[in-house]
This record gives C-alpha cells, sequence and structure tokens, in this order.
C-alpha cells in the first residue's frame, strides 16, 4: 500500500467516526448484495409477524437474537468474499473453501433461526388456525 494512499485513508477516517463508517459498510452490502437485503424483507415479515402473535418478551430477545447474529454473519461472509475477491481473480481451493465456509456460517445461523421461530411462531399459528 503506498504511503501517500495510506495518508489520505488516515486523514478520511478521522474525518468520519467509525460508528459512520459501519453504517457505511452496512448500507453498502444492503445495495451490493441480494442475500442481505432478503434477510432484511424476512426480518420485517417476522417483526410485523411477531407484532401481529403479541409475543412475550423472552419470545422478542428471541427474534432480536436471531435477526441480529443472521444479519452479522451475512455482513461478515460479505466482507470475507470482498477481501477473497481483493487477493485472487483465479479459481483457488483456498479462495472456494474461504467462500464456502464463510457461506456456511450463514447457514447455519438461518437453520437456527428457522426451528426458533418455528418453536415460536407455529404454536401460535396453529391455536389461530383451530380457534
Ligand atoms: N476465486 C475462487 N476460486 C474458487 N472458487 C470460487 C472463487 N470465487 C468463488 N468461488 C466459488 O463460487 C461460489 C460463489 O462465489 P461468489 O463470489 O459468486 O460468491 P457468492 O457471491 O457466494 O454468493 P452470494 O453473492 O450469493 O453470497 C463460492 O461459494 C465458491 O464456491
Amino acid at each position: 500500500m503506498s504511503s501517500d494512499y495510506k495518508d489520505k485513508r488516515i486523514r478520511k477516517n478521522s474525518q468520519l467516526s467509525s460508528f459512520r463508517l459501519a453504517v457505511l459498510g452496512i448500507l453498502t452490502a444492503i445495495k451490493q448484495e441480494r442475500n442481505v437485503k432478503i434477510h432484511l424483507v424476512i426480518s420485517i415479515l417476522v417483526i410485523i409477524l411477531g407484532i401481529l402473535n403479541d409475543l412475550s418478551k423472552h419470545e422478542w430477545m428471541f427474534i432480536a437474537f436471531c435477526i441480529g447474529l443472521v444479519i452479522s454473519l451475512e455482513l461478515i461472509n460479505t466482507a470475507i468474499e470482498r477481501v477473497v475477491d481483493l487477493v485472487t481473480s483465479e479459481y483457488h481451493p483456498l479462495a472456494k473453501e474461504a467462500k464456502d465456509i464463510a457461506a456456511g456460517a450463514v447457514f447455519v445461523a438461518a437453520i437456527l433461526s428457522v426451528v426458533i421461530g418455528g418453536v415460536i411462531f407455529i404454536p401460535k399459528i396453529l391455536q389461530a388456525i383451530m380457534s
């Protein structure tokens, strides 16, 4: 990295707080990554479903945890994809492993969220159908 580029970067970063840079990172991921958009839409739908079903404080804590976990891991997955693409545009088995493992982390969190969402919502939906 050239020192000129580094100087410019340090100056630029000191103008923006780390909080604003983090928000910028989230907005970049939302704009550029289809999966981040999909997770956000699903999260909004789950929140609406939660409001309609009048969830308890504990149920909301589980839902909030799952939404935060999946979106955080999706952002880390996106960052790993960027770094891999920065390092190589060629096919490389390690690049494949890095991307696939990062995607696996999101998948595990998504499965956990589906299980928790099912435990919370299925009984409520069944009760609503039966009554
Ligand atoms: N440089 C590479 N070398 C080897 N395999 C790669 C490389 N880049 C991508 N792949 C493989 O292609 C898959 C898709 O890669 P891509 O870069 O399109 O990430 P994707 O964009 O994972 O998916 P998404 O944007 O839907 O999250 C990766 O999961 C990986 O298996």
